[in-house]
């Protein structure tokens, strides 16, 4: 059988990272920077005041005190925003505002708390040092240098910077289009009532849901059953609208697990087993790709649902994270001391078992530890909406001790 790491390999080999497009600020929230942003200019763009205040010539306040003011003339009133050139000489003072430019001639800013507030001839109380509330030009950025580097993910603050040095449009990767697409002849829309042999529909849910949870576009096409021609012009008619297409089911041994039996015969799909539990048939390949036509990722993840969900945080979301112009990594992995033993666990196959991960600063080795839940079958959800960690049992263990410290992926939130 096909190690995971393969596996991961074989599915990351399917896509680059997409090509960029110029998109406005906020419809890059986000999406991953495609090149370096460099400041065109210095920020702050000019001297100005860091307070509402007065302008003035730091020695024309130096012995200034409570007892024997320092009183100056006020020759200008600047607010935020003012265009005209201000400018006071010795002995002189300004009203100015935070943000406004300081006038030339001025060395510091007496914040109004300071003085009298009056608009003639103001009252000044207490010296200030050269520069003090003076923001200067270019002491955050210098005129030309990096603002963000190429692969940054574009959230609040990178948009703060990027308007900030006026930058309007940016070149984004952009969010691939995931279409899910689920299989299953026995499947019925959650809020229908269910016939004999039927179960409610819920990978197409909880797959679109990851796939926004990873910063992508999903668009949940729902349902289908296993009549193959329909497979195969289903998956025909959404590759215009997809950057990647997920399948679940029907890609296992059964005699009408038609996603496998469609698409083998195209030679682009390929269907293995990879030694892992949940999760094993899976499949990955390219449909489209004719005639100029780009070709389309798809990835065929095993119907049973909690399968489908370990799938998709083990080899779809890296390949989500690589298309978006991320640096594909494995989900984040602690170590952590089990609080339960581990039964049974197959040999030659990796398990992942849903758990709960915590913390407790008392527990040696780290801190953490983990309870895999008692309900591990591919089909039982209850356990996987509790958990928030999957244990790692290695190929070769078929048991765990209670107290032995094993590796434990940590499920991501949304991103
Ligand atoms: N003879 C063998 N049988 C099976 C094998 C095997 O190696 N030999 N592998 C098992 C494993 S492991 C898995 S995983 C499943 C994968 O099967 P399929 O991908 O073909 O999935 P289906 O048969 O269509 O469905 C499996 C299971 O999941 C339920 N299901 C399917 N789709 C949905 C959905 N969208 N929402 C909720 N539940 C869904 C379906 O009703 C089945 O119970 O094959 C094993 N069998
Ligand atoms: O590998 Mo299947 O995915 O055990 O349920």
């Amino acid at each position: 059988m096909k190690s995971v790491e393969q596996h991961v390999r074989d599915v990351l080999e399917l896509a680059k990272p997409l090509d960029p497009v110029e998109t406005d600020l906020l419809r890059a929230h986000g999406s991953v920077l495609a090149d370096p942003a460099t400041s065109p200019a210095a920020l702050p763009p000019f001297d100005n005041s860091s307070m509402d205040g007065y302008a003035v010539v730091a020695s024309d306040v130096a012995g200034a005190a409570p007892e024997h003011p320092a009183r100056l003339p006020v020759v200008a009133d600047i607010p935020a925003g003012d265009t005209a050139a201000h400018e006071i000489g010795p002995g002189q003072c300004a009203r100015i505002m935070t943000g406004a430019p300081l006038p030339s001639g001025a060395t510091a800013v007496v914040p109004v708390e300071w003085t009298d507030g009056a608009t003639g001839e103001v009252a000044v109380t207490r010296a200030a040092r050269d520069g003090n509330a003076v923001r200067r030009a270019g002491e955050d950025v210098d005129a030309g240098t990096e603002v963000l580097r190429a692969g940054v993910r574009l959230g609040a603050a990178e948009l703060a910077v990027l308007a900030a040095t006026g930058c309007g449009t940016v070149r984004v990767h952009p969010r691939p289009r995931v279409v899910v697409l689920s299989t299953g002849e026995e499947l019925v829309e959650p809020g229908r009532p269910l016939g004999a042999g039927q179960i409610h529909e819920s990978n197409s849910f909880m797959l679109t849901a990851a796939v926004l949870d990873a910063g992508c576009a999903a668009d949940r096409y729902g349902f289908i059953g296993d009549e193959p021609d329909t497979i195969a012009s289903t998956l025909e008619s959404v590759l215009d609208r997809a950057d990647l297409v997920l399948t679940t089911g029907g890609v296992s041994m059964g005699a009408y697990d038609a996603v496998k039996e469609v698409l083998s015969k195209r030679g682009t799909v390929h269907f293995e087993k990879v030694a892992m539990q949940p999760g094993m048939p899976q499949g990955f390949g390219v449909l489209g790709g004719a005639e100029g036509t780009p070709a389309t990722p798809i990835l065929t993840l095993p119907g049973n649902p909690v399968s489908s969900f370990v799938s998709f945080h083990l080899f779809v979301r890296p390949l989500l994270d690589r298309m978006r112009g991320l640096s594909p990594a494995p989900p984040p992995m602690v170590r952590a001391r089990l609080s339960a033993p581990v039964a049974s666990s197959p040999s030659g196959k990796r398990s992942f078992l849903r758990a709960a991960l915590a913390y407790d600063s008392t527990v040696e080795d780290g801190g953490y530890t983990v309870l895999p839940a008692t309900r591990q079958g591919s089909h039982q959800l209850s356990a996987l909406a509790g958990a928030n960690a999957l244990v790692v049992v290695p190929e070769p263990a078929t048991e765990l001790a209670e107290g032995s410290v094993v590796d434990v992926l940590r499920l991501p939130g949304a991103s």
